[in-house]
Protein backbone atom coordinates (compact mmCIF):
# COMPACT_ATOMS: atom_id res chain seq x y z
CA UNK A 1 0.00 0.00 0.00
CA UNK A 2 1.19 3.63 -0.37
CA UNK A 3 0.18 6.98 0.13
CA UNK A 4 -0.54 9.55 -2.38
CA UNK A 5 -1.28 13.51 -1.67
CA UNK A 6 -2.55 15.76 -3.95
CA UNK A 7 -2.51 19.47 -3.52
CA UNK A 8 -3.98 22.37 -5.45
CA UNK A 9 -1.93 25.35 -5.22
CA UNK A 10 -4.03 27.74 -3.01
CA UNK A 11 -5.94 30.96 -3.83
CA UNK A 12 -3.83 32.63 -6.84
CA UNK A 13 -4.08 36.57 -7.67
CA UNK A 14 -5.70 35.72 -10.88
CA UNK A 15 -8.20 33.45 -9.65
CA UNK A 16 -9.11 36.46 -7.20
CA UNK A 17 -9.72 38.62 -10.69
CA UNK A 18 -11.72 35.60 -12.44
CA UNK A 19 -9.41 35.46 -15.13
CA UNK A 20 -8.54 32.15 -16.78
CA UNK A 21 -5.08 31.24 -16.40
CA UNK A 22 -3.55 28.40 -17.67
CA UNK A 23 0.48 28.43 -18.32
CA UNK A 24 0.60 32.45 -16.96
CA UNK A 25 2.72 32.53 -13.99
CA UNK A 26 0.79 34.14 -11.79
CA UNK A 27 1.48 34.39 -7.79
CA UNK A 28 -0.59 33.47 -4.88
CA UNK A 29 -2.64 36.00 -3.52
CA UNK A 30 -2.23 36.36 0.52
CA UNK A 31 -5.44 34.37 1.25
CA UNK A 32 -3.90 31.64 -0.80
CA UNK A 33 -0.78 32.12 1.00
CA UNK A 34 -2.87 30.96 3.97
CA UNK A 35 -4.43 28.17 2.48
CA UNK A 36 -1.29 26.44 1.53
CA UNK A 37 -0.23 27.07 5.58
CA UNK A 38 -3.32 25.71 6.04
CA UNK A 39 -3.00 22.68 3.55
CA UNK A 40 0.46 22.00 5.68
CA UNK A 41 -1.03 22.03 9.20
CA UNK A 42 -3.74 19.31 7.79
CA UNK A 43 -0.98 17.30 6.76
CA UNK A 44 0.42 17.53 9.86
CA UNK A 45 -2.64 17.34 11.92
CA UNK A 46 -3.58 13.47 9.93
CA UNK A 47 -0.39 12.45 10.60
CA UNK A 48 0.55 12.65 6.90
CA UNK A 49 4.59 12.80 6.56
CA UNK A 50 5.23 12.80 2.34
CA UNK A 51 9.13 11.87 1.53
CA UNK A 52 9.11 13.49 -1.90
CA UNK A 53 7.48 16.44 -3.75
CA UNK A 54 6.19 16.85 -7.21
CA UNK A 55 5.16 19.96 -8.82
CA UNK A 56 4.70 22.00 -11.84
CA UNK A 57 6.99 24.62 -13.20
CA UNK A 58 4.82 27.52 -11.68
CA UNK A 59 5.39 29.53 -9.15
CA UNK A 60 2.06 29.39 -7.38
CA UNK A 61 2.69 25.64 -7.11
CA UNK A 62 6.11 25.69 -6.33
CA UNK A 63 5.53 28.45 -3.07
CA UNK A 64 1.96 26.68 -1.94
CA UNK A 65 4.59 23.38 -1.72
CA UNK A 66 7.24 25.82 0.19
CA UNK A 67 4.79 27.45 2.34
CA UNK A 68 3.00 24.29 3.10
CA UNK A 69 6.04 22.36 3.67
CA UNK A 70 7.57 24.78 5.95
CA UNK A 71 4.49 24.30 8.32
CA UNK A 72 5.44 20.76 8.45
CA UNK A 73 8.90 21.45 9.22
CA UNK A 74 9.79 19.43 5.87
CA UNK A 75 11.20 21.88 3.80
CA UNK A 76 14.22 19.64 3.07
CA UNK A 77 12.28 17.48 1.43
CA UNK A 78 13.30 16.56 -2.26
CA UNK A 79 11.34 18.15 -5.08
CA UNK A 80 11.21 17.20 -8.78
CA UNK A 81 9.39 19.79 -10.66
CA UNK A 82 8.19 19.19 -14.24
CA UNK A 83 6.09 21.20 -16.86
CA UNK A 84 3.98 17.68 -17.18
CA UNK A 85 2.16 18.55 -14.33
CA UNK A 86 1.67 22.68 -15.37
CA UNK A 87 -1.75 23.80 -15.27
CA UNK A 88 -3.98 22.91 -18.81
CA UNK A 89 -2.65 25.41 -21.31
CA UNK A 90 -5.92 28.34 -21.60
CA UNK A 91 -4.96 29.25 -25.31
CA UNK A 92 -6.58 32.29 -26.45
CA UNK A 93 -8.60 32.71 -23.05
CA UNK A 94 -5.54 33.22 -21.18
CA UNK A 95 -5.91 36.76 -19.62
CA UNK A 96 -9.07 36.86 -20.19
CA UNK A 97 -12.24 37.49 -17.79
CA UNK A 98 -14.04 34.37 -17.18
CA UNK A 99 -17.49 36.15 -16.65
CA UNK A 100 -17.30 38.25 -19.77
CA UNK A 101 -15.81 35.10 -21.52
CA UNK A 102 -19.58 33.47 -20.66
CA UNK A 103 -21.27 36.61 -21.12
CA UNK A 104 -19.88 36.57 -25.02
CA UNK A 105 -19.94 33.52 -25.82
CA UNK A 106 -22.86 31.54 -23.62
CA UNK A 107 -23.22 29.26 -21.35
CA UNK A 108 -22.44 26.27 -23.61
CA UNK A 109 -19.64 27.28 -25.14
CA UNK A 110 -17.82 28.29 -21.54
CA UNK A 111 -18.50 24.96 -20.48
CA UNK A 112 -16.97 23.23 -23.09
CA UNK A 113 -14.05 25.10 -23.20
CA UNK A 114 -13.70 25.28 -19.41
CA UNK A 115 -14.66 21.65 -18.65
CA UNK A 116 -14.97 19.41 -21.95
CA UNK A 117 -12.84 16.73 -22.04
CA UNK A 118 -11.78 17.09 -25.98
CA UNK A 119 -12.76 20.75 -27.03
CA UNK A 120 -9.46 22.77 -27.01
CA UNK A 121 -9.85 26.82 -26.77
CA UNK A 122 -8.71 28.24 -29.72
CA UNK A 123 -4.22 28.47 -29.57
CA UNK A 124 -2.79 31.78 -28.57
CA UNK A 125 -0.43 33.56 -30.66
CA UNK A 126 3.23 33.82 -29.80
CA UNK A 127 2.86 37.48 -29.87
CA UNK A 128 0.04 37.42 -27.19
CA UNK A 129 1.12 38.93 -24.28
CA UNK A 130 0.33 35.81 -22.25
CA UNK A 131 1.87 33.55 -24.44
CA UNK A 132 4.67 31.36 -23.01
CA UNK A 133 6.40 31.59 -26.51
CA UNK A 134 9.84 32.31 -25.38
CA UNK A 135 9.95 31.55 -21.68
CA UNK A 136 13.21 30.45 -20.66
CA UNK A 137 12.03 27.80 -17.59
CA UNK A 138 10.77 25.95 -21.19
CA UNK A 139 13.87 26.19 -23.38
CA UNK A 140 14.67 22.42 -22.87
CA UNK A 141 10.83 21.75 -23.81
CA UNK A 142 10.86 20.30 -27.54
CA UNK A 143 9.29 22.85 -29.24
CA UNK A 144 6.82 20.15 -31.22
CA UNK A 145 6.02 19.22 -27.48
CA UNK A 146 5.27 23.39 -26.19
CA UNK A 147 1.17 24.09 -26.08
CA UNK A 148 -0.39 26.84 -28.02
CA UNK A 149 -4.04 25.81 -25.94
CA UNK A 150 -4.57 22.22 -24.48
CA UNK A 151 -7.78 20.25 -23.69
CA UNK A 152 -8.12 18.28 -20.71
CA UNK A 153 -7.42 15.20 -23.07
CA UNK A 154 -4.00 16.78 -24.18
CA UNK A 155 -3.19 17.22 -20.17
CA UNK A 156 -4.30 13.61 -19.73
CA UNK A 157 -1.48 12.59 -22.57
CA UNK A 158 1.19 14.66 -21.83
CA UNK A 159 0.74 14.33 -17.48
CA UNK A 160 0.63 10.10 -17.49
CA UNK A 161 4.31 9.77 -18.91
CA UNK A 162 5.44 11.81 -15.43
CA UNK A 163 3.05 9.68 -13.45
CA UNK A 164 4.08 6.17 -14.88
CA UNK A 165 7.65 7.29 -15.11
CA UNK A 166 8.83 10.09 -11.87
CA UNK A 167 5.68 9.13 -9.70
CA UNK A 168 4.56 5.69 -9.58
CA UNK A 169 8.85 4.40 -9.14
CA UNK A 170 8.32 6.55 -5.64
CA UNK A 171 5.29 5.47 -4.79
CA UNK A 172 6.62 1.59 -5.90
CA UNK A 173 9.71 2.51 -3.03
CA UNK A 174 7.16 3.02 -0.26
CA UNK A 175 7.34 6.61 -0.24
CA UNK A 176 4.66 8.76 0.48
CA UNK A 177 3.99 11.19 -2.13
CA UNK A 178 2.91 14.83 -1.97
CA UNK A 179 1.81 16.20 -5.63
CA UNK A 180 1.26 19.97 -5.73
CA UNK A 181 -0.34 21.42 -8.78
CA UNK A 182 -3.10 22.72 -10.39
CA UNK A 183 -7.31 22.30 -10.92
CA UNK A 184 -6.61 20.80 -14.44
CA UNK A 185 -3.64 19.19 -13.97
CA UNK A 186 -4.78 17.26 -10.67
CA UNK A 187 -8.67 16.25 -12.45
CA UNK A 188 -6.55 15.04 -15.18
CA UNK A 189 -4.50 12.79 -12.62
CA UNK A 190 -8.23 11.99 -10.94
CA UNK A 191 -9.97 10.73 -14.04
CA UNK A 192 -7.09 8.13 -14.11
CA UNK A 193 -6.62 7.20 -10.97
CA UNK A 194 -10.53 6.67 -10.13
CA UNK A 195 -11.63 5.70 -13.57
CA UNK A 196 -13.86 8.54 -14.67
CA UNK A 197 -15.12 8.53 -17.87
CA UNK A 198 -15.08 11.94 -20.52
CA UNK A 199 -18.44 12.96 -19.82
CA UNK A 200 -18.69 12.89 -16.24
CA UNK A 201 -15.21 14.14 -15.71
CA UNK A 202 -16.80 17.85 -16.57
CA UNK A 203 -18.53 17.65 -13.06
CA UNK A 204 -15.21 17.05 -11.41
CA UNK A 205 -13.44 20.65 -9.63
CA UNK A 206 -10.90 20.40 -7.48
CA UNK A 207 -10.45 22.95 -4.32
CA UNK A 208 -7.35 25.18 -3.90
CA UNK A 209 -5.10 23.97 -1.13
CA UNK A 210 -6.93 21.16 0.28
CA UNK A 211 -4.94 18.11 0.72
CA UNK A 212 -6.72 14.53 -1.10
CA UNK A 213 -5.37 11.71 0.27
CA UNK A 214 -5.20 8.54 -1.75
CA UNK A 215 -4.16 5.00 -0.51
CA UNK A 216 -3.18 3.62 -3.08
CA UNK A 217 -3.00 -0.67 -4.07
CA UNK A 218 -0.32 -2.38 -5.67
CA UNK A 219 -1.32 -1.44 -8.97
CA UNK A 220 -1.23 2.13 -7.55
CA UNK A 221 -4.76 2.02 -7.75
CA UNK A 222 -7.07 3.58 -5.15
CA UNK A 223 -8.35 1.45 -2.30
CA UNK A 224 -10.65 4.68 -1.03
CA UNK A 225 -12.27 5.43 -4.97
CA UNK A 226 -12.21 9.43 -4.85
CA UNK A 227 -9.76 9.71 -1.83
CA UNK A 228 -10.19 11.87 0.93
CA UNK A 229 -9.84 15.92 1.89
CA UNK A 230 -8.09 15.94 4.91
CA UNK A 231 -11.09 18.57 5.77
CA UNK A 232 -14.42 17.43 4.30
CA UNK A 233 -16.96 20.11 5.30
CA UNK A 234 -14.15 23.43 3.52
CA UNK A 235 -13.72 20.96 0.14
CA UNK A 236 -17.39 21.05 -0.39
CA UNK A 237 -18.15 24.74 -0.17
CA UNK A 238 -14.65 25.06 -2.02
CA UNK A 239 -15.72 22.62 -4.95
CA UNK A 240 -19.34 24.54 -5.45
CA UNK A 241 -17.46 27.76 -5.43
CA UNK A 242 -14.71 26.48 -8.48
CA UNK A 243 -18.10 25.07 -10.02
CA UNK A 244 -19.37 28.43 -10.23
CA UNK A 245 -16.83 30.61 -11.29
CA UNK A 246 -17.63 32.52 -14.57
CA UNK A 247 -21.28 33.29 -13.07
O1 LIG B 1 -7.86 29.57 -15.12
C1 LIG B 1 -7.34 28.44 -14.96
O2 LIG B 1 -6.20 28.14 -15.34
C2 LIG B 1 -8.16 27.35 -14.27
C3 LIG B 1 -7.74 27.19 -12.83
O3 LIG B 1 -7.80 28.38 -12.11
O4 LIG B 1 -9.51 27.72 -14.34
P1 LIG B 1 -10.76 26.74 -14.54
O5 LIG B 1 -11.17 26.22 -13.20
O6 LIG B 1 -11.82 27.68 -15.12
O7 LIG B 1 -10.39 25.66 -15.51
Amino acid sequence: MATLVLLRHGESEWNVKGLFTGWVDVTLSPAGEEEARRGGQLLLDAGVHPDVVHTSLLTRAIRTANLALEVADLLWLPVHRSWRLNERHYGALQGKDKAQTRAEFGDEQFMLWRRSYDTPPPPIADSDEFSQAGDPRYALLPPELMPRTECLKDVVDRMLPYWYDRIVPDLAEGRTVLVVAHGNSLRALVKHLDGIDDASIAKLNIPTGIPLRYELDENFRPLNPGGDYLDPDAAKAAIEAVANQGR
